[in-house]
């Protein structure tokens, strides 16, 4: 049987006799995976043997310090073909694009603080990449000490075969907007759709295919310590994102002699080397630090059966913690098809300003406190103590509508939000895009006061 995929590929679940081009996983959330695309590749009950079946080298990537604490230690054994270091020769300094990282351009764009909003950047006409397509929008913290973030959109309408990337900054948290995007990583394949998300660990060697036709997709850089699942307090075991739907790809390599890229953004920089072959040669592996996507439509929404709105965190996804406990570095939080119900009360977000500085997509459908002028594939900015809350539009309708239980359907908006302030790029203070009458959204709240009103119990 011939195992080889059109650009070579091999993987654990070609050997099971499916299609390679299909992607295989595995489930769970921060799991001890093992998974190897030849039989016997992966040592047993050591992870350094002297010499590793097939002639492979053994390499560990570390993700967390090594001894960080046992709920956060991160790393996995790779058994490649090349051991990394023959994926890397000298580097020159290569064309950083629109790609920004904090704190350098945190003085970039010259405007003043306020409310912001964009209509979605369009797809471009020429070709561009993960890499040439990833337009950052803003950063917080300093990526040097490994905190804050940086909210990215991507438009990517090219593949890169033998084009490869890896992030020594941070982890990569993608949400497909539109496309389907394929993530060629030395752990495997993962492909995802609107609707899902992927997350790609700071070291980890991958490249990016549009599946059918030009993707756009939001993208989070988490300069800090990992994403996980938060904690779910009183809710109990079950609810929210649970463990099981978050899949990671089984083994996958590519044994290819072409000639080869291979990028690094470090250090807010980006940098390029020459290689003689695919650095995607990772024939088996095991640990706990490996690429994964999710589902967000699996994610169980828990909220108000009786009254009132609780806070946005309801709904986080993954967090990312800071050394502050409750103080997250960034909360990955969606606004997901729900049935709202609460009885005697305003049901779309409240009124308010924050700590935490927020920076929106919507991914598809309609979202409540935005119902014109917010569509998918934009996105906006309400920065640190910046109020905002429903437009006009939503505010008479939430204020006057009957209360009875209403299902939003067809929807999926989410929020990268972070302790950080998030300093906009110039790219992003200039584009056309940005909707210069965003505020006017709220100008027709009128003055209701009225000492005598009062409202029946
Ligand atoms: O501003 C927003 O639209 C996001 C948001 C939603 C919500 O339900 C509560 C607070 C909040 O910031
Ligand atoms: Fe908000």
């Amino acid at each position: 049987m011939n195992l080889h995929t059109p650009t070579g590929l091999q993987t654990a679940q070609a050997r099971s006799g499916q299609s390679a081009l299909v992607p295989g996983y595995m489930s769970g959330f921060g799991n001890s995976f093992e998974t190897e695309a030849l039989p016997g590749a992966l040592p047993v009950g050591r992870n350094s043997p002297q010499k590793v079946n097939y002639g492979l080298y053994a390499e560990q990537l570390s993700g967390s310090p090594f001894t960080a604490p046992q709920a956060t230690n991160q790393r996995s054994w790779l058994y490649r073909i090349r051991p990394g270091v023959k994926h890397q020769s000298r580097f020159a300094k290569a064309d950083r694009g629109l790609i920004r990282t904090a704190p350098g351009a945190r003085d970039e764009a010259d405007r003043p603080i306020g409310q912001l909003r964009w209509d979605p950047i369009p797809m471009p006409d020429e070709a561009t990449t993960f890499l040439t397509g990833l337009r950052t929008i803003t950063t917080a913290g300093d990526s040097d000490t490994q905190v804050g973030m940086a909210a990215h959109v991507v438009l990517v309408t090219s593949a890169t075969e033998n084009e490869f990337l890896y992030n020594a900054d941070g982890e990569f948290l993608v949400v497909a907007q539109e496309g389907r995007l394929r993530f060629r990583t030395e752990f495997g394949i993962i492909e995802i759709e609107p609707g899902e998300i992927c997350v790609i660990q700071r070291g980890v060697i991958f490249a990016v295919d549009p599946v059918d036709g030009p993707a756009r997709a939001y993208v989070c850089e988490n300069y800090g310590g990992a994403f996980t699942l938060p904690d779910r307090g009183p809710i109990g075991a079950n609810c929210l994102a649970n463990p099981r739907d978050f899949l990671t790809p089984v083994a996958a390599f590519e044994d290819r002699e072409e000639p080869c890229r291979l990028f690094v953004k470090w250090g807010g920089e980006l940098y390029v080397t020459d290689i003689p072959q695919s650095p995607l040669d990772v024939v088996a592996w095991h640990g706990n630090y490996a690429p994964y996507k999710y589902d967000l439509r699996t994610f169980s929404p828990v909220g108000a059966i009786g009254f009132d709105h609780p806070d946005p965190s309801i709904f986080t996804v993954m967090t990312a913690p800071s050394e502050t406990p409750g103080t997250a570095n960034i909360d990955f939080v969606i606004f997901p098809e729900r049935w709202m119900v609460a009885e005697n009360t305003f049901r779309p977000p409240w009124y308010h300003r924050n700590l935490m500085s927020e920076f929106m997509g919507l991914i598809y459908g309609v979202y409540d406190a935005k119902p014109e002028g917010f569509v998918p594939g934009g996105f906006s900015l309400h920065n640190q103590m910046l109020p905002h809350g429903p437009d006009m539009q939503a505010f008479e309708h939430a204020s006057n509508g009957e209360l009875k239980p209403v299902k939003l359907t067809g929807t999926m908006a989410f929020m990268f939000e972070t302790r950080f302030p998030q300093r906009l790029t110039k790219y992003a203070a200039e584009l056309p895009q940005l909707q210069e009458t965003y505020l006017d959204c709220w100008d027709g709240l009128k003055k209701h006061f009225d000492p005598s009103r009062r409202e029946p119990k």
